[in-house]
């Protein structure tokens, strides 16, 4: 995994707005794997930006975002769907029949994932695919487990997710208990990953991600094995790893392939 460390969460925007924006430009028809959270608002903004400002082109883009929550329609404010009008989509020109957004309001949801996975695989695969981090490793909504997740399924969140995210809610009581989300194979399977990782209290995280042992426990460890993933963190989110990076954490082993302590 490549690591690019950013000065700041602004930095951090920006330097992955621009890996997105010169695939959208060399590649006007690709398809785009997105994420929500507070991580990548930045980044949206940024793009919506180049836009306005570069005539970035997103008429022919396709876009999948990674999850959303069971139960919420999409024009409830909570759903992710809500999220990506109000970020991106309805401030750039891409095409809503292009957009796609797993369908929370789908109650069966073996169906709901099944027509998400086989939409995915008809667009032609995910060029890059956009990840954020949850304070437990999951990416997408894919919770630490005993084995990892292969296709988009339905996912019981755990109380830390539903804590963290309960912010965004009236209180934690609103928040869904459960989310669709791609599975770790449906996001391995992406031609390029792009993380981005931003705060202190990710430090530890991002720490167990890039160097400790691959593992279900820790979801995004798997990308350490992805063979075009780009990570962007601040250094705040980075600041666990320095003295790894730097060689210098006293476990006397070479660490270019990740760390033993
Ligand atoms: N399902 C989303 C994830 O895709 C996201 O990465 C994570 C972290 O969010 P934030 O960037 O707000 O810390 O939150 C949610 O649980």
């Amino acid at each position: 995994m490549e690591i690019i460390v950013a000065k700041d969460y602004q930095d951090m925007s920006e330097a992955a707005a621009d890996i997105i924006a010169e695939l959208v430009s060399e590649k006007p028809g690709c398809v785009l794997g997105l994420a929500t959270g507070s991580t990548p608002e930045g980044l949206y903004a940024e793009l919506v930006k180049r836009y306005e400002e570069e005539g970035l082109d997103f008429s022919r883009v396709a876009t999948f975002n990674l999850d959303e929550y069971r139960g919420l329609s999409h024009d409830h404010e909570q759903s992710y769907h809500y999220f990506m009008q109000k970020h991106l989509f309805d401030h750039v020109n891409v095409r809503p029949e292009n957009t796609h957004v797993p369908n929370g309001a789908n109650p069966d949801a073996e169906a709901a994932c099944d027509a998400y996975e086989a939409s995915i695989a008809l667009s032609g695969g995910v060029d890059l695919q956009l990840l954020g981090l949850g304070h437990n490793g999951h990416i997408g909504f894919n919770e630490p487990a005993d084995e990892f997740t292969k296709e988009t399924n339905c996912v019981d969140l755990t109380e830390s997710t539903i804590q963290a995210n309960s912010r965004l809610f009236n209180s934690a009581d609103e928040v869904p208990r459960q989310a669709y989300t791609m599975g770790i194979g449906t996001i391995m399977a992406a031609k390029q990953i792009l993380l981005v990782v931003s705060g202190e209290d990710k430090a530890q995280i991002v720490r167990d991600v890039f160097f400790g042992p691959v593992t279900p426990k820790v979801p995004a460890s798997i990308l350490q094995f992805h063979p075009n993933a780009i990570a962007v963190v601040d250094e705040a989110a980075f600041s666990a790893c320095e003295e790894i990076a730097e060689g210098t954490c006293g476990c006397g082993h070479d660490h270019e392939g990740g760390c033993c302590c």
